[in-house]
């Protein structure tokens, strides 16, 4: 599904209108009763306050209150603006909802105190700026209320975009975002101001998303990850899932080389080999025996031989060394590399060997890792997700995996596939290692790089969820659990 900004649903809405022949004023009718459904369906009958304002969005409102009160509802309806500056498609709503006996009057403060439940039907995609009166004193009124927030398309006064949220945006309890779903949504933030958040589908064309959305942002779903998992078919021998390679842990750190091993091992890598110091191949061999072992000290190029993918970076430490292995790997592995954490560091220095290497480059940093290789710092990088990420990736001719809520893909192309599981537990230490270990893991079984990498990052948050859905506190929830959990989340997936 395409995620999008206000311009671009804008012109997604104007394609429908002039190019395809659909009214605007169907298109709004959709949106209301649909949104009216909705909120009838899931919060029953409560007493309700429409609040509308000068926009299309507040035309919504017109629909919505008509629905309701046509289903015999208990609605007040408040407009914010004079009556005349309601003009085009809201304007046709305002009429109709006046015509069918139904009326309005000035927003109130006490009116709406009085409802169960507020429908925000003020400002949506056309939103510009910081908040302007009288409507910023309104969501200071209404935040002190204890009545149920429901918004339509945005939080009023949130940015469809990735865009900083203005002082004063309402912070609602649900919102049901039309046709698809917007940016802010997936960006902090902004996205704990949607509350929980529903996309509803107004009849747009496919033709009309298609013809203008060109920024490529897409939501990785349940259904790509599940329509694109690779069949193991019963004749097949373990090299045909992938040899996977991988080279992490230090004599201080065998931690992170244990779980990005065992999470490659329990993706569904044909074999795995460990390439790290030989101090801690006791410890490795305790934890997943499944995994051959290799030691640093030997000869780099015997280990490079044969992999279809090499992930490097966990656990390794910041040092000269880690620095030449990536050089080397860069400028004479021939297959799939995947570089993560201690491996990041002076990347920026192998920009033109990146670029003209045949076979993928794979990076996953957190945003930490991502503001030193760009020179910023985390803060900028959480600001600008979308586009950093999009910009490193087209810049090095790589994927770029930039963790996160809301983990971001992408592409050499400059398409960006946005993931929408996981959950607080990932935020510690050693979930990072679980999920390098799993990219490789899917790298190798996959003929798609995005798929695999998409799919292994899905899974990684699915798998989160899973885990704190039976029960368990995402407090509690370790890097080692993920890799235990993940053979049910895969026996889930695959039927
Ligand atoms: N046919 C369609 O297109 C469909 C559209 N649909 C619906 O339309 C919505 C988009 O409608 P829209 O473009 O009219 O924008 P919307 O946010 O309602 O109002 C803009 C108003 O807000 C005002 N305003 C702006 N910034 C402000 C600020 N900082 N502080 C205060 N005020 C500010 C601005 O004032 P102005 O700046 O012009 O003076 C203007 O009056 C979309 O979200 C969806 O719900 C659906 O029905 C499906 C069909
Ligand atoms: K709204």
């Amino acid at each position: 599904m395409k995620v999008v900004t206000g311009e671009e649903m804008k012109a997604v809405d104007r394609y429908a209108i002039e190019k395809i022949g659909i009214d605007g004023r169907i298109l709004m009718e959709n949106a209301g009763r649909v949104a009216a459904k909705n909120i009838m369906k899931n919060f029953g009958r409560q007493k309700v306050c429409v609040l509308i304002g000068s926009g299309n969005n507040g035309g919504d409102g017109f629909v919505i209150a008509k629905v309701l009160q046509e289903n015999d509802y208990d609605v007040s309806v408040c407009v914010i603006p004079e009556r005349d500056e309601i003009k085009g498609d809201a304007e046709y709503h305002m009429n109709i909802y006046l015509n069918s006996g139904f009326s309005f009057t000035q927003y109130d403060q006490d009116v709406a105190e009085s409802a169960d439940i507020i429908v925000d039907t003020m400002l949506g995609t056309g939103i510009k700026g910081e908040i302007r009166s009288p409507y910023k004193e309104i969501f200071g009124e209404l935040d002190k209320m204890d009545n149920t927030i429901i918004s339509v398309d945005l939080p009023s006064g949130v940015p469809a975009d990735e865009s900083p949220v203005p002082e004063h945006a309402l912070q609602a309890d649900y919102t049901l975002i039309i046709g698809l779903p917007k940016l802010s949504y997936y960006t902090y933030p902004a996205r704990k101001y949607y509350g929980e958040a529903k996309v509803i589908h107004i009849g747009l064309p496919k033709k009309a998303i298609d013809e203008t959305v060109q920024s490529n942002i897409m939501l990785w779903s349940h259904e790509d990850t599940k329509n694109h998992w690779p069949a193991r078919v019963d004749d097949s021998h373990k090299g045909s899932h992938g040899k996977v390679g991988i080279i992490a842990g230090s004599a201080g750190m065998p931690g992170a080389a244990v779980l990005t091993t065992s999470a490659a091992v329990r993706s569904g890598a044909g074999l795995t080999q460990l390439n790290t110091h030989g101090n801690i191949f006791g410890s490795v061999v305790n934890h997943v025996p499944e995994a051959t072992l290799f030691d640093r000290k030997d000869d780099l190029e015997s280990f490079i031989e044969g992999k279809d993918v090499i992930a490097i970076g966990p656990g390794l430490g910041v040092n000269g060394e880690t620095s030449r292995t990536v050089e080397y790997l860069v400028n004479e592995y021939e297959g799939t590399l995947v570089i993560d954490a201690d491996g990041l560091t002076r990347l920026e220095q192998l920009k033109m060997q990146i670029k003209k290497r045949q076979a993928p480059v794979v990076i996953s940093p957190h945003p930490g890792e991502m503001a030193r290789l760009i020179d910023s710092s985390s803060g900028e990088v959480n600001k600008n997700r979308f586009r950093i990420s999009r910009e490193i990736a087209m810049e090095y001719g790589m994927h770029v995996v930039l963790k996160g809520p809301n983990t971001l893909v992408a592409t050499p192309e400059g398409e960006i596939f946005i993931n929408d599981t996981g959950n607080a537990g990932l935020a510690k230490g050693g979930s990072g290692d679980v999920l390098t270990g799993m990219i490789a893991a899917f790298l190798g079984r996959y003929d798609q790089p995005q798929q695999a990498i998409s799919s292994a990052v899905y899974m990684h948050g699915f798998t989160a969820d899973y885990i704190s859905e039976a029960g368990i506190g995402v407090e509690t929830i370790t890097a080692s659990d993920l890799i235990d959990n993940l053979r049910h989340t895969f026996h889930l997936i695959r039927n």
